[in-house]
């Protein structure tokens, strides 16, 4: 009797918590959703390039969208209203990364780069190695044996393979692709290509065997050009998840704790309330603009914004600067034989970052 009556109130009791949540969720002002499947959710209406996808959808549903890839609810933003919120007034609340496959996939390839980064590190370490051209690792090796506490010795190894991680994961290929995107759109446009390399021949000069940073402040069209660049071809389209640590409101929706949100800065990067002729690539779009993307302007975020900002956003533009100096000072490009500038496309591909699909082929010619 004892044991009926207490599963009785168990069972009362139970029922009162769920209908006072169901009661609680009733109350809050859901973004609106795309129709969904059971267990698959969204995901059937999710493609190829999730970002273009996800842009899609904003057109119709707004710039801020529950969808459900299958059990698990994402919050999708795509205004630049909606990612200053997320972004700069919730910052706080926003700033937590939820666990992601992705993150375990990245952990097992970082055990099969560990032997990679030992060896770069006893490169490095061999006492016959020439000190004329020393890097950031002999720095951080030097640092080492200056506190010489030989106990702290392997923690301090292992940051610099974090740190070589770091580089390798996050890094290189952002950069890289980001170089890749601005060669094919000024080829893609000899007049484009034309006007930029004939600012940096005027004014770097003609006899250069070194292009050095202090060179970079001389050519505001190439920066121009790397401006456009990050809006039309974000490295990363929907920055890197976020999870949310408390309720928060966002254009007066409701957005619970623990709810991932996607920040689609390429809807952004290319919304028509925000860009004239958003599809064009036209550097001159910023000659009179204080627009800059290092995470102060909300429509343009290739590096994200707030606490979770990427960190590694000065070495990545840096990269990106110098990298196109060089290709465009020391080079003139030609295409292979057969191929006009007509046949260069824009197809896209990738899910977290993105790449040109066709691979771009370009033939170098040094200039004397
Ligand atoms: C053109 C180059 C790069 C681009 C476009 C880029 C873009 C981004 C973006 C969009 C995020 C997410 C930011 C957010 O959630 O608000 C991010 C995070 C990150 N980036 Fe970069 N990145 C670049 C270069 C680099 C470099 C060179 C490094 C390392 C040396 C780096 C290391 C990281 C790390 C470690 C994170 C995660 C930060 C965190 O979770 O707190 N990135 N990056």
């Amino acid at each position: 009797m004892a044991i009926s009556f207490l599963c009785f109130c168990l069972i009362t009791l139970a029922s009162l918590i769920f209908f006072a949540k169901k009661i609680k969720h009733l109350k809050w002002n859901l973004p609106p959703s795309p129709p969904k499947f059971p267990v698959i959710g969204n995901l059937h209406q999710i493609g190829e390039l999730p970002h273009r996808s996800l842009q899609h959808l904003a057109e119709r549903y707004g710039p801020v969208m529950l969808l459900h890839f299958g059990f698990v609810p994402v919050t999708v933003v795509s205004s630049r209203e909606a990612a200053e919120e997320v972004l700069r007034t919730h910052d706080l609340d926003c700033c937590s990364r939820p666990k992601l496959v992705g993150t375990r996939l990245l952990s097992r390839n970082f055990k099969d780069l560990d032997a990679l980064f030992q060896h770069v590190i006893d490169d490095h370490l061999n006492p016959g190695r020439s000190k004329e051209h020393e890097d950031i690792i002999d720095s951080m090796l030097d640092a080492i044996h200056k506190e010489g506490k030989d106990s702290s010795l392997e923690l301090i190894i292992d940051h610099i393979k974090g740190f070589l991680a770091n580089i390798f994961l996050a890094g290189i290929d952002t950069g890289a692709l980001t170089m890749i995107w601005a060669m094919t759109e000024l080829v893609k446009n000899p007049k484009l290509i034309k006007k930029v390399q004939g600012e940096i021949r005027e004014q770097l000069g003609s006899n250069k065997a070194r292009i050095t940073e202090e060179d970079i402040d001389k050519v505001p069209y190439l920066k121009m050009v790397i401006k456009e660049t990050f809006r039309l071809h974000p490295a990363a389209p929907l920055i890197l998840p976020r999870e949310t640590m408390a309720h928060i409101k966002v254009q007066g929706y409701d957005i619970p704790p623990k709810r991932r949100i996607l920040v689609n800065v390429s809807a952004i990067g290319r919304d028509p309330k925000l860009w004239t002729n958003p599809e064009e690539f036209d550097p001159e779009r910023f000659m009179d603009s204080s627009v800059d993307y290092r995470g102060q302007h909300y429509e343009l975020l290739p590096f994200g914004s707030g606490r979770r900002i990427c960190p590694g956003m000065p070495m990545g533009i840096a990269a990106v600067e110098l990298g196109l100096l060089n290709l465009l000072y020391f080079f003139d490009w030609k295409l292979p034989d057969g191929m006009t500038h007509k046949d260069i496309d824009t197809e896209e591909a990738g899910t977290l970052t993105i790449v040109k699909k066709v691979p771009l082929q370009l033939v170098p010619v040094r200039v004397q």
